[in-house]
């Protein structure tokens, strides 16, 4: 399964100068970045810093001050069909089971059409990619909270993104559903061909996660400091590199913090 566009050369999304901010005050300000096909990026930063107006505007959900967006070499001027978001909460629709909430990211405005043996094929790919085959007739009121996060992944998956955008889409889940999501991530990164621009405040899901991590700081912020995170997978076993890394960020963070303050 494949969502790389070969036609496509260069990065999958590549921001320059952005500014953004509400009522006049920046929050982000000065902000280039790239994310390249199938990377995985982690955003850090401390509460408040812009991580999540950053996204937004990456996604085209927001119109920057200043600063252009391209994804897949394209001026973005709104969401795009082949970009995807994911959020904390999964904001599943009640009324429909998880297969008519998987559709449901298909039905996205610009979207382009497909025929509807297509849609099938692609609704029951994404549910059997997260691992609920078992559950597409099920309702959200008969999930967990990770088996819903895990439709709102499928949702969307369905979309066969190159990008997929997701605003700390496991931090509202337990310690243990949040590592099972992890490495889900990871895996179906992999093997969809997607990249990733996961925003979070937990430094160990990024290093867990990332390829590459940027850490976003100051006021407004900007982005202060990158690391390329070139520990073997499973990181797991590799403990004494992570915590290396997690002492370096932590000081990074604070030092960011202090001169913010
Ligand atoms: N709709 C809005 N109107 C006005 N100010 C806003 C709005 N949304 C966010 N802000 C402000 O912008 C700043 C950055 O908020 P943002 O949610 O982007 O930060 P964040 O790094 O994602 O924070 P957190 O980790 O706590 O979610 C904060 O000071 C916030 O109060």
């Amino acid at each position: 399964m494949t969502a790389q566009d070969p036609a496509v050369a260069g990065p999958a999304l590549d921001a320059r100068n952005l500014r953004f901010g509400y009522l006049g005050k920046p929050v982000v300000d000065g902000v280039s970045l790239a994310i390249g096909k199938r990377e995985i990026v982690c955003l850090l930063g401390g509460s408040g810093s812009g991580k999540s107006t950053l996204l937004r505007g990456l996604a085209g959900l927001a119109v920057p001050e200043d600063g252009t967006v391209s994804f897949l070499g394209q001026p973005l001027l709104a969401p795009h069909p082949r970009a995807a978001l994911v959020f904390q909460q999964p904001s599943l629709l009640p009324w429909h089971d998880v297969r008519a909430n998987v559709g449901f990211g298909l039905d996205f405005a610009r979207q382009p059409a497909i025929d509807r043996v297509a849609r099938e094929r692609r609704i029951a790919n994404a549910i059997e990619a997260v691992g609920l085959a078992s559950h597409a007739r099920a309702y959200p009121a008969q999930l967990s909270g990770g088996q819903a996060q895990r439709v709102a992944l499928a949702r969307a998956l369905a979309r066969e993104p190159e990008l997929l955008f997701a605003d700390e889409p496991f931090s509202a889940l337990d310690a243990i559903t949040r590592a099972e999501m992890q490495a889900l991530l990871v895996d179906l990164v992999h093997r969809w061909h997607t990249a990733v621009l996961l925003v979070t405040h937990d430094i160990d899901e990024a290093i867990l996660v990332a390829d590459r991590i940027l850490l976003l700081a100051g006021r407004p912020g900007r982005i202060a400091r990158e690391w390329r995170v070139d520990i073997p997978r499973p990181r797991e076993d590799h403990g004494d590199e992570i915590v290396r890394l997690r002492l370096e960020i932590v000081a990074a963070l604070r030092d960011a913090t202090n001169l913010a303050g």
